[in-house]
Order: C-alpha cells, then sequence, then structure tokens
C-alpha cells in the first residue's frame, strides 16, 4: 500500500487541523506521526484510513500501482485506536471468529493461534467485557497487527500496556509488520521507536 498526500488539508468547521500536506507513505515502510495534544495525529490518521476524508487537496491510495478507490480502503486496512470499541458482549473466541469472518488473519493463522499469540488463552471464554483494560488493548492489538492488510493503522497503542504488554508490542510488530505500511500515531518512543520515519504534523498547520 501506498499512500500519497497532495496540498491535503483538513478542518473542523472553521479551524484547520492541517493544510498544504504533501507527503508519501511509501509502501512497506514504518511512519511515526508526532505532535502535541490536539495537534492532529488522530485527525491525519483516520484520513490515511479513508473513514475521513480531506476538505481540500488529495489523498490517495494504491496498491502494486493500482488505484484504491475511497470505498474500499476498508477493506485493506487495519486500526487500533483509544476511541475504537470492542464488541464486549462476546467472548475472546467468538469476537475474533466474528472479526476473522470478515477480515482473515496473516498467514492463515486460526483464532487460536492469535489468542496464544497474545498470551490470552487462559481468557478465551471470558466475556471481553470483564477483561481488563490491558487485556482489551492486547485484544485490539490482535485485531489490528493479526489482520491480514497491506495498511496497518496504529492510534497511541500502547495505551494501558504494562512492561510485558509493550514487550509483546515491539515483538508482534517485528514478527508481522516487516513489508506492510505502518503508521503509528503518538509521542511515545516506546510506540514509535521502530518506525524509520517521524512526521511532525505541526509542520502542516
Ligand atoms: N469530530 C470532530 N469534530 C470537531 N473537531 C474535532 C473532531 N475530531 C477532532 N477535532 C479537533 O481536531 C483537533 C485535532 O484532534 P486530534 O484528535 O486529531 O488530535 P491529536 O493530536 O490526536 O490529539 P491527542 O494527542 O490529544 O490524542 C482538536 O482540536 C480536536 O478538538
Amino acid at each position: 500500500m501506498t499512500i500519497q498526500l497532495h496540498n491535503a488539508g483538513k478542518r473542523y468547521n472553521r479551524d484547520w487541523i492541517f493544510r498544504n500536506l504533501n507527503y508519501t507513505f511509501q509502501c512497506g515502510k514504518h511512519y511515526a506521526i508526532t505532535g502535541p495534544n490536539g495537534s492532529g495525529k488522530s485527525t491525519l490518521l483516520q484520513v490515511l484510513s479513508g473513514a475521513v476524508s480531506v476538505n481540500e487537496g488529495s489523498c490517495s491510495h494504491s496498491l502494486k500501482n493500482a488505484a484504491i478507490s475511497p470505498e474500499k480502503i476498508f477493506s485493506y486496512t487495519s486500526l487500533c485506536a483509544p476511541y475504537l470499541e470492542l464488541v464486549e458482549e462476546f467472548t475472546l473466541t467468538e469476537f475474533l471468529t466474528f472479526h476473522q469472518s470478515f477480515k482473515p488473519f496473516v498467514g492463515g493463522m486460526t483464532v487460536n493461534a492469535v489468542i496464544d499469540a497474545v498470551h490470552l488463552a487462559h481468557a478465551r471464554h471470558k466475556k471481553i467485557n470483564e477483561y481488563s483494560s490491558g487485556m482489551k488493548q492486547r485484544v485490539k492489538l490482535a485485531q489490528c497487527i493479526l489482520s491480514d492488510t497491506p495498511l496497518v493503522l496504529l492510534d497511541e497503542p500502547c495505551t494501558n500496556l504494562d512492561t510485558a504488554g509493550i514487550e509483546l508490542y515491539n515483538q508482534l510488530i517485528k514478527t508481522y509488520c516487516s513489508g506492510r505500511l505502518a503508521v503509528v500515531s503518538s509521542n511515545d518512543i516506546a510506540e514509535y521507536g521502530f518506525c524509520e520515519e517521524v512526521l511532525d504534523i505541526t509542520r502542516f498547520k
């Protein structure tokens, strides 16, 4: 996946969040979007996900030089973000089985293998609404990083994780993100230390 922003600008009401953004997110590379609270990191990530459109300029997605139409972007994209809800009435096994029915896992991984990869085997039959916040974050990471998509978007991915959880996150990135375009919105080097490129959103005000 390659994403090209050409003179891209996004505003909410009268406030421009970013403007004149010319940037190419190259296939297979890893990027961080940094900037203070409220500067527009999550907004840019939502634009990259195709969920939010720009107000001026363009944001175009392509795969192996073939353009992806805006309504298809979601099927090539995985997103982990604090504002995304899990289906908490489901057990983990039910939730991942449901998820797999429309987005398969990398390398044909089974639901049980995905659960093992984030060390939640002991809780596989527990309803997600009974999980701790760190356990829920591991579910979000599994759902995002282990889905077989060329684009991985991570918004504050280590939210609620302890030291072991952060180590797990880094291991998942190393094992499953090579060759995929990954973009992390964060100000924490522990979350984006693996990225080759850092984009400071405040440059585009
Ligand atoms: N749906 C919306 N409607 C109106 N304004 C919005 C909306 N979403 C975000 N904003 C505004 O856009 C600006 C950028 O918000 P955004 O969440 O992208 O920042 P951020 O850099 O990710 O912040 P943080 O580090 O706090 O997560 C903020 O001023 C916010 O109030």
